[in-house]
């Protein structure tokens, strides 16, 4: 029996409602509406659709967005007057900066992001709301592993009691990942480039999430029959060719449920990051 494939539109589509009578409570309950600021440095072509999508995602459930396009040799601190500025902004509720950020400021990644308010800081990146996460008080989550397990709730997933697998160990999907399952009672082993006998731990997978950024780097063999198989890899093999991290094909035919690439959870990332803008303003309103 072939896998359930589990549509990200219709999960997406399902959270963005959510999200629309969310912005229009908080119209109603404090006359504002909240705002999101997304800041793009240079031309990096696939950040141009994210930071449209996002745009477009904004008017479609009524949060007001600001684009703030830089050129490609904006300097560090160029850029952190700008995050200064936007801290201080009180119609922006949310701030994210685009990444990957160009060669020139990408070492200082961390203290840029770092530089966001972490009640603005929608994509859960902070220190403070990356240890926030880690001792079980979720404030602001990244945007993607929240997304994976939003769609899980919403499919009817129990996570509670699972094995779960996480390969990749990123800041942005492996380590939120691993709390956000854990938290939710999931015994959770963390896998990456260096874990020997990957296969043999992947086999013992009630839920899979792959993250590791290797085209169809999961074959069949490494899952169980009947696991659910969480694919956030995006990775372009043609200029029209995208791919996940997991062979679909062969593994959709093991797997109990599977999310395909594209159409996957990718598309739940705008959707809470609409989500982490509502909460956002919320939490500064109720400061
Ligand atoms: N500041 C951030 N930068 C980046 C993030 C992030 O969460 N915060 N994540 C990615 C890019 N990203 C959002 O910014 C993103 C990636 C993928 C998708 C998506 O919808 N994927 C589709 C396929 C899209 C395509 O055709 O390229 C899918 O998987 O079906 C949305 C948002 C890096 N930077």
């Amino acid at each position: 029996m072939t896998a359930k494939i589990l549509e990200g539109k219709v999960f997406a589509t399902q959270i963005k409602e959510e999200v629309k009578c969310d912005v229009e409570s908080l119209k109603a309950e404090y006359g504002v509406t909240p705002g999101l600021a997304v800041i793009i440095v240079g031309e990096n072509p696939a950040s141009k659709v994210y930071v449209a999508n996002k745009h477009r995602s904004c008017g479609e459930v009524g949060i007001y967005s600001a684009v703030i396009e830089m050129p490609e040799d904006t300097t560090k601190e160029q850029l952190l007057k700008k995050i200064d500025e936007l801290n201080k902004d009180e119609k922006i509720h949310g701030i994210l900066v685009q990444l990957p950020l160009p060669a020139h400021i990408s070492a200082d990644e961390a203290e840029i992001l770092d530089f966001i308010h972490p009640d603005k800081d929608v994509d859960g990146f902070h220190p403070i709301n990356v240890g926030k996460l880690s001792v079980g008080q979720e404030h602001l989550v990244p945007c993607t592993p929240l997304g994976c397990i939003k769609m899980m709730e919403l499919a009817g997933i129990e996570i509670k009691g699972k094995n779960a697998v996480v390969i990749g160990r990123s800041n942005i999907v492996g380590k939120p990942m691993f709390n956000l399952l854990l938290s939710r009672h999931a015994t959770v082993t963390v896998c990456h480039s260096r874990t020997k006998n990957l296969a043999e731990i992947t086999r013992l997978a009630d839920i899979l999430v792959v993250a590791i950024g290797k085209p169809n780097f999961v074959t069949a063999d490494m899952v169980k029959p009947g696991a659910v198989v969480i694919d956030v890899g995006i990775n372009r093999i043609a200029p029209k060719k995208l791919v996940g991290d997991v062979d679909f094909e062969s593994v959709k035919e093991v797997a109990g449920a599977i999310t395909p690439v594209p159409g996957g959870v990718g598309l739940l990332t705008i959707a809470m990051l609409m989500h982490n803008t509502v909460k956002a303003a919320r939490i500064q309103f109720n400061r």
